[in-house]
């Protein structure tokens, strides 16, 4: 690194950093936001977040006595300040990479990181737990839930909410980043109401008032009191969060120390459930960040003088991008198509619809649990709601998947993203349980693309069957198959044979992958001489394919990309067992362990679900039939 990080380089924890003048401190903040943008651009990460948090960041640990104190970070991909400051410098190096530091916060990384976190909206109901525990416990202890605007779109905010308003003994201080900005710009009413409080120079002509009184000190109990009442008439009063019983101060400048540490010194000392409105600028500091925040919302490594390098033209497209294209073919075929995005509009691959179809297009917000119920709604009126969720997400909608869209048999179909191994987010982001999760809910079918045009086929067999149904496809690309234009459905419930064995009789193995795993199936096949099926649906499974395997081979081997616990193996041997067929099977798909952030090609590796590691655990366990002693054995019986 280039840049003299002289003071950083001395900040060992936020204790080092309390004892620095306001002009120290600033200069601690350029170190700051120039160390993080040179250290994600080496490892890639959740840039334009971090940027923008910098000093609330700093006076956030300046005034509180953290770790004893507790700062309860939503989401937790603006914390890379948090770390670098609580002891992990060093460790961005290995951010986010194996065996590295987490891009999220995680309790057993540090003392500082007081709740594990990634998915949305969870902050202020974490803290506020903590907060009534230690007044139950007698506790002097403050605690802070800073939660973006998008992440407060999130149901389980409003439920939080709701219930701290009940609770006056909480101390409890909730600080909103307002940068008005989720990944893609921000959506819904709460936004409109964020916006209004800062609209018609009202925000401008706070920040000079909120500086003077709330940074009024020290900060006398009587002076809290008006210090809410000046705070109330002066700055923009939010009926919303008071009426809630939740106490609203701001807006104020998060990028301006001079407004921020009195502020948050004062409300230190106040009680109850507090809020402080913080205002804040996505990418801060680096031109092009703040120019097109979206896409350096979560870059890969990049030359930061440079910036983002174009696409590489001619390359496969992911499969979030022959959705994307799936989906606008089928919207201009079926004027019936809706599509909903649970704020993931990039992610998901829906940019092009919602540019095409802005009518058909909605984004509820970071609302899974809504952005099922919505389609459910829609579904009951005629329209066909194709509902597009990462893996991960989609465990925050399960109850209205089964109460509201199977149990009503409507036709709301599922495009499940991110189902497998994630990579750099690590074990929040997993997709390792929609196979087990969806295919035990009666009415729903599960469908498992094999590759890109696979998956397009899928998209319109799942689209056109009329009933609930998801297709689940990973992060990335596949093995690269060329995606043809036509709407084509397969043969519904039907796997399709890939590769004949030709081994000797004891020897017969088959592989049944479900997913793009079919690839490295088929070359471990070669080892064996095995069969390989291409299962395609994990439900309805064909049990006529499975048993006819089962039939004429001596061992089955299932792959999936997905917990092997209740997943598309244990569907096999369900339904082998129901036919009170007996066969050596190995289930092989992820284990009941949490898969940490890395390469997602390494994690496959380690996993053992590339070709050698298939070959690997299918010599392992049936090493002794394939071997000539073995053989005998089986002619033999
Ligand atoms: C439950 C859930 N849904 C979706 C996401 C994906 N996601 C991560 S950050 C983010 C936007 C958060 O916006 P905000 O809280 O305002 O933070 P900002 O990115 O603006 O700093 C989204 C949608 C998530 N992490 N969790
Ligand atoms: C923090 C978060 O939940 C998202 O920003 C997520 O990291 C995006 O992941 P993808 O890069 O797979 O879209
Ligand atoms: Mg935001």
């Amino acid at each position: 690194m280039t840049a003299s990080f002289s003071l950083l380089n001395r900040i060992a924890s936020p204790a080092d950093l309390r004892g620095l003048d306001r002009a120290h401190l600033r200069q601690l903040a350029a170190e700051l936001r120039e160390f993080i943008l040179q250290s994600v651009s080496r490892t890639g990460g959740h840039l334009s977040s971090n940027l923008g948090t910098v000093e609330l960041t700093i006076a956030l640990h300046a005034v509180f006595n953290t770790p004893h104190d507790r700062l309860v970070w939503d989401v937790g991909h603006q914390t890379y300040a948090h770390k670098i400051l609580t002891g992990r410098r060093e460790g961005m190096r290995g951010l986010r990479q194996k065996g590295g530091i987490s891009g999220f916060p995680r309790r057993e990384e540090s003392s500082f990181d007081t709740f594990g976190t990634a998915h949305s909206s969870t902050s202020i109901s974490a803290a506020l737990g903590m907060a009534l525990a230690a007044q139950r416990k007698g506790e002097s202890r403050r605690v802070v839930a800073i939660i973006g605007d998008g992440a407060l779109t999130g149901g389980m905010a409003f439920e939080a909410l709701n219930n701290a308003g009940v609770h006056p003994e909480a101390d409890l201080l909730i600080v909103l980043n307002d940068n008005d900005m989720s990944i893609s710009p921000p959506v819904g009413a709460l936004n409109r109401h964020l916006t209004g409080l800062l609209s018609g120079g009202l925000f401008t002509a706070a920040r000079s008032t909120a500086k003077q009184v709330l940074s009024a000190a020290p900060p006398l109990l009587g002076l809290a009191r008006r210090l809410e009442e000046y705070a109330k008439g002066l700055v923009a009063p939010s009926p919303l969060f008071e009426e809630l019983g939740v106490k609203y101060f701001g807006p104020i400048d998060g990028h301006d120390l001079d407004a921020l540490i009195p502020t948050l010194h004062n409300l230190r000392d106040m009680h109850g459930p507090i809020l402080l409105h913080v205002v804040t600028k996505k990418g801060q500091g680096y031109k092009l960040a703040e120019a097109d925040p979206v896409a350096y919302h979560g870059p890969g490594r990049f030359d930061p003088a440079v910036g983002l390098a174009p696409g590489k033209p001619g390359k496969a497209p992911t499969f979030t991008q022959v959705f994307g294209q799936w989906l606008c073919d089928m919207a201009q075929a079926d004027a019936r198509l809706v599509g909903i995005t649970p704020a993931m509009r990039e992610g998901s691959g829906l940019v092009e619809f919602a540019e095409r179809f802005p009518q058909r297009y909605f984004d509820v917000g970071i609302a899974e649990q809504h952005a099922v119920t919505f389609a459910a709604g829609l579904a009951c009126e005629g329209l066909k709601p194709v509902v597009a969720i990462y893996s991960t997400f989609l465990q925050r909608g399960y109850d209205q998947v089964i109460h509201d869209v199977a149990i009503q048999n409507l036709p709301v179909m599922f495009a499940v993203d991110r189902a497998g191994v994630v990579g750099a987010d690590g074990a929040t982001h997993t997709g390792a349980f929609d196979i087990p999760f969806l295919r035990c809910v009666p009415n729903l079918s599960v469908l498992t693309p094999a590759d890109e045009n696979e998956c397009r086929h899928m998209l319109t067999t799942a689209y056109r069957h009329d009933a609930p149904a998801a297709v689940r496809y990973p992060r990335g690309s596949g093995a690269g198959v060329a995606v043809q234009a036509s709407l084509v459905v397969l043969p519904w419930g039907q796997a399709q044979p890939r590769r004949a064995s030709g081994a000797q009789p004891g020897q017969r193995i088959a592989i049944l992958a479900f997913g793009p795993v079919l690839y490295a199936a088929l070359q471990a096949a070669e080892t064996f001489d095995a069969s390989v099926i291409n299962m395609r649906f994990v439900k309805p499974l064909d049990t006529a394919a499975l048993l006819a395997a089962a039939r004429s081979h001596d061992a089955l081997v299932t792959v999936e990309e997905g917990v092997v616990m209740g997943g598309a193996g244990s569907a096999c041997l369900e339904a082998l067992q129901q036919a009170g067929v007996q066969i050596p099977v190995l289930n092989l798909g992820l284990p009941d362990a949490w898969i940490e952030h890395g390469d997602p090609a390494q994690i496959t590796t380690d996993l053992g679900l590339d070709a050698a590691g298939i070959a690997a655990s299918v010599r392992k366990r049936f090493g002794t039939m394939l071997s000539p002693a073995g053989r005998q054995r089986a002619a033999n019986e």
